[in-house]
């Protein structure tokens, strides 16, 4: 699948995003190594901590029907230039993409970068860091 196809699938994603208090809709796509993609939206909350971004929307839902592996996930909001993962998004990503898993940040004006998990978290850790 194509880059600009997988950002096109965020973007539809984006229109069910639940986004009562910010105002900001995020769409994600995420396309697993047999060709599935599974889409997610930010779903805010009153209690505003709770919120859960659009990536990991898309990420949880592709786990919980059984799919691990992935080939590429693309994340699009209304920014002036490609959007930026969250911190903590960036920890969920770290613990299911690997190294050449295209992570697709994009905007609505067709501005759009493919970066990995290692650019966006250098040194994250991960499960091989504890000694037990
Ligand atoms: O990459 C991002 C950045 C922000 N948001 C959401 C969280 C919150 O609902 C709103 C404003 O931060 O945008 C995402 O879903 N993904
Ligand atoms: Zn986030």
């Amino acid at each position: 699948m194509e880059v600009k196809q997988l950002i096109n699938e965020a973007i539809t994603a984006r229109k069910q995003a639940y986004a009562a208090y910010s105002g900001f809709q995020v769409g994600a796509a995420i396309l697993t190594s047999s060709q599935k993609v599974f889409h997610g939206c930010n779903i805010e909350n009153a209690s505003y901590g709770l919120t859960n971004c659009a990536e990991r929307t898309a990420i949880f839902k592709a786990i919980s029907e059984g799919h691990k592996e992935f080939e590429a996930i693309a994340i699009v909001g209304d920014t002036d230039g490609p959007i930026s993962p969250c911190g903590a998004c960036r920890q969920v990503l770290a613990e299911f993409c690997k190294p050449e898993t295209q992570i697709i940040l994009a905007d609505l004006k067709g501005q759009s970068v493919v970066t990995t998990i290692n650019e966006l978290l250098p040194g994250y850790f991960t499960a091989s860091d504890m000694n037990k």
